[in-house]
């Protein structure tokens, strides 16, 4: 029997406020802050002891301990114990990920609602021990008798017990995600006054909306917070100039910035998603729908094209789906990991050759009016907690487009290591 695909209603989002890396949340784990954020989810939309179809979520830096995280979290907070969950992962993408999986199934008709989430920690970054270590270590876990525990000791030097601490870099190029955008600002001449406007500007727009209310019934304290801690209103391009580069360095010219470059951050965020019967059976809320969604890959490696430009390739691939252009939109959320990042793929949509050589088209996508653009802030100013900047974005437009009124539309565009992006369109 033909099923008929339906859209699935975003209900409305929770996350706490993000915090700076090793900072007010250097304690937390990331179950201690996915646990907090699904309760305050609960707690908006009166879920306590009721179980959605699924809860997908995810970190980027997991513990080997952490399994199943997002189960662990489920069962830590006041969900039926008997909703499920499962981790995902697709690096900075991961929370829109989740929610296009809840969103398909709850299409499909094979749940009714769902939870998408992410998490991440940098204060409680997993370490691992040396390669020699663990094997002595698992072989030593093994051995019955002391010859064998002292035969599986034999070898082992001093240098081995240092621990493997995770870089904030590509494995395939060892360089920092941050140099990797580096080459492409150098590649699409992004100038660092254009940056440092980009990130004044993400600054401002996050400090208003904090100020109007915006996120009263978007984020909930947490730990002694109540807003992110990155967030600088006093942001000025004056004090950004004073910055030196710490990224493409070698460069004399170089232009990125720890003020431009999102800050390593703690948080956590989530989103209910459920068919439109579901909520309207409960009494919730519809902010938006999540119309479709669309991921892409670049080869960084050896293709010559820039480690975070993948929603470039994304985006025009869910234009022609949607039969769209880039101009159909009243909102567009670009994740700012870097200004340069944001910049570079705005002017590869402009730019004839990008278009026609590397994206197959007749013509340039075009320019966005740049004042729907991340119009309550984004990742620069509220910081990027890997996987949970995708429910954060998703909640916030949500809202916006609600705001809105009837029939508006907005983009999702995000970029994630390993030379991947994951866009989507909600509607209201
Ligand atoms: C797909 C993706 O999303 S890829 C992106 C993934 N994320 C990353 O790669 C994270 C990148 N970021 C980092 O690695 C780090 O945050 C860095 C290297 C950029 C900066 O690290 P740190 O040097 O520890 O940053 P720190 O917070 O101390 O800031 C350095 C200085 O800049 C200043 N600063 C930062 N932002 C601003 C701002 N908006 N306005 C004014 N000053 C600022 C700080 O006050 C600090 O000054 P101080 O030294 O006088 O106190």
């Amino acid at each position: 029997m033909a099923t008929t695909p339906r859209t699935a209603a975003i209900v409305g989002g929770n996350r706490i406020p993000f915090a700076r890396s090793n900072s007010r949340y250097a304690q937390a784990s990331n179950q201690d802050m996915l646990t907090a954020t699904l309760d305050g989810l609960v707690a908006r939309f009166g879920l306590q002891g009721q179980q959605v179809g699924e809860v997908v979520a995810g970190a980027v830096l997991k513990h080997a301990r952490d399994f199943n995280l997002t189960r662990e979290a489920v069962l830590g907070s006041r969900l039926s114990a008997s909703t499920p969950a499962y981790d995902v992962q697709q690096a900075c993408g991961t929370g829109l990920e989740a929610a296009v999986l809840v969103a398909n199934k709850i299409a499909l008709g094979q749940i009714e609602s769902g939870i998408a989430g992410g998490t991440d920690t940098t204060s409680d970054a997993p370490l691992a021990v040396n390669e020699d270590l663990r094997r002595v270590l698992i072989r030593l876990n093994s051995a019955t008798t002391l010859g064998d525990r002292l035969k599986a000791l034999r070898g082992l030097r001093p240098g081995q017990l240092a621990p493997e601490i995770p870089r904030n870099a590509e494995p395939r190029t060892g360089l920092a995600m941050g140099d990797h955008a580096a080459i492409t600002a150098k590649e699409w001449e992004i100038g660092r006054e254009e940056q440092d406007e980009l990130t004044v500007r993400s600054h401002q727009n996050l400090a208003a909306a904090y100020d109007r209310g915006f996120f009263d019934d978007l984020v909930t304290p947490y730990l002694g917070l109540s807003r992110d801690q990155n967030l600088r209103p006093d942001s000025s391009m004056e004090k950004l100039a004073k910055l030196a580069p710490v990224f493409g360095t070698g460069d004399p010219a170089a232009t990125m910035t720890a003020g431009n470059s999102t800050p390593l951050t703690d948080g956590a965020s989530a989103v209910l998603l459920a068919s439109d019967e579901w909520a309207a059976e409960r009494g919730l809320p519809v902010l938006a729908h999540l119309v479709d969604a669309q991921t892409a890959a670049v080869d960084y490696v050896h293709g010559g094209e820039g480690l975070l430009m993948a929603p470039a390739y994304a985006v025009p691939v869910l234009l022609a789906r949607q039969g769209l252009t880039l101009q159909d939109f009243d909102f567009y959320e670009i994740h700012e990991a870097f200004a340069s990042t944001v910049l570079a793929t705005m002017k590869a949509w402009e730019d004839p050759g990008f278009c026609k050589e590397r994206l197959g088209l007749d013509a340039p996508l075009g320019a966005i009016d740049r004042s729907k653009l991340n119009v309550n802030g984004s990742s620069l100013a509220a910081g990027h907690p890997f996987a949970a900047t995708g429910g954060r974005i998703i909640a916030t437009l949500a809202k916006m487009l609600h705001e809105a009124g009837p029939g508006r539309r907005g983009l999702i565009s995000i970029c994630a290591a390993g030379g991947q992006g994951v866009v989507a369109i909600l509607e209201s």
